[in-house]
């Protein structure tokens, strides 16, 4: 069956389907670009998982789709194989709960689920498939918007550039942004070292430099596993298990 999977975050949208050779296909897409893009053939499904309300695109979708179209903006209610740790289940964020699925289905440990997006999070689900908690920050774009947005001088000048590093930053921008990445590196530094047994996945759109930086680094003693198809990985375990209706 040709499914296309779909993952709405607070930042842009991601799609991705089985290549014929079983590999994914994915990229990412504006609200505006996703009407105009072509896929292979006629999707049979169409999941799509959302961090945030969306009527209008959901209506869009709807309307294209039809009984075809699953929208996820929770985690499953029932769903047998996975323990929760909040007392309201619904209020965990769906990709957060997909991306963890997604790697409880390429291994049987403890896993550390990271996803450098928007908000970085950070998951811990044993391997009983109990989440045991987590971790949100800001993300690299979201924690400097935070200070240029909530302070007077703290300011994006134009003349100004952005550290690609972590070295400590000679003008206002560079300040924000090594702060930003710095800051990222740290906290998933003390996760790893508070939790050295887990295996560890990485996704999200900031996820391939963190990989880069942790192993650059040598900040991470344990092998870290770059995924970033997780939440696409965690959609399909649901259609392969039939839970989806
Ligand atoms: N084309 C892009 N648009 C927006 N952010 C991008 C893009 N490419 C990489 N990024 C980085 O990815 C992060 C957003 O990650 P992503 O996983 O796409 O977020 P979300 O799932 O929250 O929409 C940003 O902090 C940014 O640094
Ligand atoms: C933490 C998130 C904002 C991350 O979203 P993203 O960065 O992928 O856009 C999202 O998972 C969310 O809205 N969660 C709800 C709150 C929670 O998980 O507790
Ligand atoms: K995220």
């Amino acid at each position: 069956m040709f499914v296309l999977y779909l993952d709405i975050g607070n930042s842009r949208i991601k799609w991705a389907y089985r290549a014929a050779g079983g590999q994914w296909c994915s990229g990412g897409c504006s609200e505006a670009e996703l009407a105009g893009l072509k896929w292979p053939q006629s999707p049979e499904r169409v999941v799509v998982s959302c961090v945030r309300s969306h009527p209008e695109l959901q209506q869009q979708l709807q309307q294209r789709f039809a009984e075809r179209l699953t929208w996820l903006s929770a985690p499953l209610p029932g769903y047998p194989h996975f323990v929760h740790c909040y007392s309201d289940s619904q209020r965990l964020g769906v990709d957060r709960w997909l991306a963890m699925l997604g790697a409880a289905r390429h291994c049987c440990d403890d896993v550390l689920v990271i996803d450098a997006g928007t908000a970085l999070t950070l998951d811990l689900l044993n391997k009983q498939h109990h989440h045991l908690g987590g971790w949100i920050v800001a993300g690299l774009q979201l924690a400097q918007r935070a200070l240029f947005s909530q302070t007077e001088r703290v300011n994006p000048y134009a003349d100004e550039a952005e550290s690609a590093g972590t070295l400590p930053g000679q003008d206002t921008l560079g300040c924000v942004s090594a702060g930003a990445r710095r800051q990222a590196l740290a906290l998933v530094a003390s996760v790893l070292a508070d939790y050295p047994q887990h295996r560890v996945y990485i996704c999200g759109g900031d996820g391939e430099w963190l990989v880069r930086e942790l192993e650059l680094t040598g900040m991470a003693d344990v092998e870290i596993h770059h995924a970033p198809h997780l939440i696409f990985d965690g959609m399909e375990s649901l259609c392969a298990g039939s839970f989806l209706l």
